[in-house]
């Protein structure tokens, strides 16, 4: 388990200290996948980099399964971070060694592993992330998708315990970020590995993410899990971010549900309640009329979701509403 309790980042910058995480109280569950997401500036890579204490925090304490890391001496701090695995944007990798060479890398490093170790350690990972074929060839012979793919063997080669990833999609194309995050899904999965994922897109982090925090100009304004924050979001800043993966207008929108006679509702289905045919019992149990104005149907990892928005006019829309929460769909009045 990874606690935040009060920390808090200041840059020195010409002898002034410019605040880029204020106090912050967190904590991310040993074996789930934790999304930080956030604008540019917002403070989530300084967030991710206190973790490994690749920033020193300025205030607060870092508990890491109950050890206060940042009281540790250098030594410790070394062990500390082999089980810190961390995974970057622009695949950090050695353009002048192989990708095997590349994932045996930290483990020649710790110098603490026998060579019939990495080895074999190699072997495995290679297999792991499907890259056998590829052992020697070298990174610029790869595609960025492949390259990542060393990158995150890399990472797991001294059997981390948490794996931190900063915009570990963002240069890559969707199909391929389909395949990364399946890939780190499958690692949280099999391996039980905590996972903190940084990005800028709220469609990574519905699609992986147990828990997640939003983040706006260093401070965490909004946390929870991803279906919460994600179907029911609170802070304007949320609110952007789940309207950007949406593909809405809020305009666009407005000028629609202007349009739209009686009162205006949306409705959240989860899980099991996503594949009732309840809209017609409804109607026919309240004499209400709807009409749909907008809907979607996706998942949530691995949760189905839907999400309707109607006009209902006549009828008994306590009745409707009340058949409604009855079945486990969640209703918000919007006009
Ligand atoms: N080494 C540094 N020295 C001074 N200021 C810094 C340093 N690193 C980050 N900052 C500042 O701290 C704030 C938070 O930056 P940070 O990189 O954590 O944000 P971010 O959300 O990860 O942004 P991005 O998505 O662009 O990487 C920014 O205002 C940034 O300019």
């Amino acid at each position: 388990m990874i606690v935040f309790d009060q920390v808090q980042k200041s840059y020195q910058v010409a002898g002034r200290a410019i605040p880029a995480l204020h106090p912050t109280d967190m904590t991310i569950e040993t074996g789930e996948v934790f999304g930080i997401v956030g604008h540019s500036g917002a403070g989530k890579s300084t967030l991710v980099r206190l973790i490994n204490l690749l920033e020193p925090p300025t205030g607060g304490r870092i508990l890491i399964d109950d050890e206060n890391i940042t009281e540790y001496s250098p030594a410790e701090l070394r062990a500390f971070r082999r089980k810190v695995g961390m995974i970057f944007q622009h695949f950090n990798l050695l353009s002048s060694k192989t990708v095997a060479d590349n994932i045996a890398f930290p483990m020649k490093l710790a110098g603490i592993y026998s060579k019939t170790d990495i080895r074999d350690r190699v072997q495995e990972l290679l297999a792991r992330v499907s890259l056998t074929d590829h052992a020697n060839k070298y990174p610029s012979q790869l595609s960025g998708g492949q390259k990542q793919r060393v990158g995150i063997a890399r990472a797991l080669a001294c059997r981390p315990t948490i794996l931190l990833c900063d915009e570990a999609t963002s240069a890559l194309d969707p199909q391929t970020t389909q395949s990364v995050l399946k890939l780190l899904a499958d690692i949280n999965r099999e391996l039980g590995l905590t996972i903190v994922l940084i990005t800028h897109e709220m469609d990574v982090v519905r699609r992986v993410c147990d828990r997640v925090a939003v983040m706006d100009a260093g401070e965490v304004v909004e946390m929870g899990p991803v279906s919460e924050v994600f179907l029911h979001p609170k802070h304007p800043t949320t609110r952007d971010f789940v309207f950007e993966s949406e593909s809405i207008d809020r305009e666009e929108m407005q000028e629609d549900l202007q349009k739209a006679k009686g009162r205006i509702m949306r409705l959240t289905f989860k899980g099991d309640a996503t594949y009732k045919p309840l809209l017609g019992s409804v109607a026919r149990e309240s004499g209400v009329d709807f009409s749909i104005l907008s809907g979607r149907i996706d998942h949530i990892k691995d949760t189905p979701y839907g999400q309707l928005t109607l006009s209902l006019v006549g009828g008994d829309l306590d009745v409707a509403m009340s058949a409604l929460e009855a079945a486990d769909v969640h209703v918000e009045v919007l006009r």
